[in-house]
């Protein structure tokens, strides 16, 4: 981190800032432990913190845990933002709350899986997208933590998904509308299914116990706001995975070192 970067601060349009040597030999997750290592040195004594969701935010997570047994943080209070980082964290005597005691957060920390050149965000391949969404929105700072590989040119454009929750009743119907809504992007809706231990496919479940309908675009979408608004207005879908705007700071660790972008505004 640069002496100048105070996550605290008032987010500027900095342009990125590359402060660490190249970090070579290192596998996806090292590079993960790095970005969600640097962003906990964000984190003070007192604060309410928002605990993400993955492998990424995991590290961040075990981190703070670590700083608070050694007595360099205090009176930390943690909002997870779904029941497995609710378990990682109880496991490792973080102190625990919620949006309903807590309806202010002071920072954030989870990872991505696509973050755009404006820190646009795709969330919710891991399923939390709808808790994610709230504790993020309700941070005063949210900090994104991801290795390079997350970093893409639009939102959609890693060909991966972009996640939409639904609610189970009709969601073939939901996922029917959705795939019309962005048929010119190429669009190919698809409802998220696990395989049980019998082998046979069932619909992914949840925190919400609500289904994910996955988005796979061929085009970009353009405008991100409209797109958004239209989801959200389709009866039967609960949210998106479209974090837009909500990012105020991005930590990204690559082979070139880690990289810190505020977004301006
Ligand atoms: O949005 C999420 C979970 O809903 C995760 O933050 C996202 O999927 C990134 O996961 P990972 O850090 O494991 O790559």
């Amino acid at each position: 981190m640069g002496s100048t970067f105070d996550p605290l601060s008032t987010v500027t349009d900095e342009p990125a800032v590359v402060n660490s040597p190249p970090l070579s030999n290192l596998t996806q997750d090292d590079l993960k432990r790095i970005a969600a290592y640097k962003a906990v040195e964000f984190v003070e004594s007192g604060m309410v913190v928002g605990l993400g969701t993955g492998s990424t935010a995991k590290h961040a997570v075990n981190r703070i845990s670590e700083l608070l047994r050694e007595g360099k943080l205090r009176d930390i209070i943690g909002i997870p933002t779904s029941t497995t980082t609710h378990e990682q964290a109880v496991s490792l005597g973080i102190p625990l709350s919620d949006l309903d005691s807590h309806p202010i957060v002071d920072l954030s920390i989870d990872g991505a899986d696509e973050v755009d050149p404006s820190l646009n965000l795709v969330k919710g391949r891991g399923g939390s997208l709808l808790r994610e969404k709230m504790v993020e929105g309700a941070s005063k700072k949210f900090v994104v933590i991801v290795d390079e590989s997350k970093l893409v040119k639009h939102i959609g454009g890693s060909g991966l998904a972009v996640p939409v929750e639904v609610v189970p009743f009709c969601c073939n119907f939901t996922r029917g509308k959705l795939e019309e809504m962005f048929r010119e992007a190429g669009c190919k809706a698809k409802l998220r299914v696990k395989i049980g231990s019998s082998g046979g496919e069932t619909a992914a479940v949840t925190d919400n116990g609500n289904y994910v309908v996955d988005l796979y675009l061929e085009r970009d979408i353009g405008d991100l706001e409209a797109a958004s608004e239209a989801i959200l207005r389709l009866p039967g879908v609960v949210e998106h995975g479209m974090f837009l705007g909500i990012a105020t700071t991005l930590i990204v660790a690559g082979k070139f070192g880690v990289t810190v972008k505020n977004r301006f505004g």
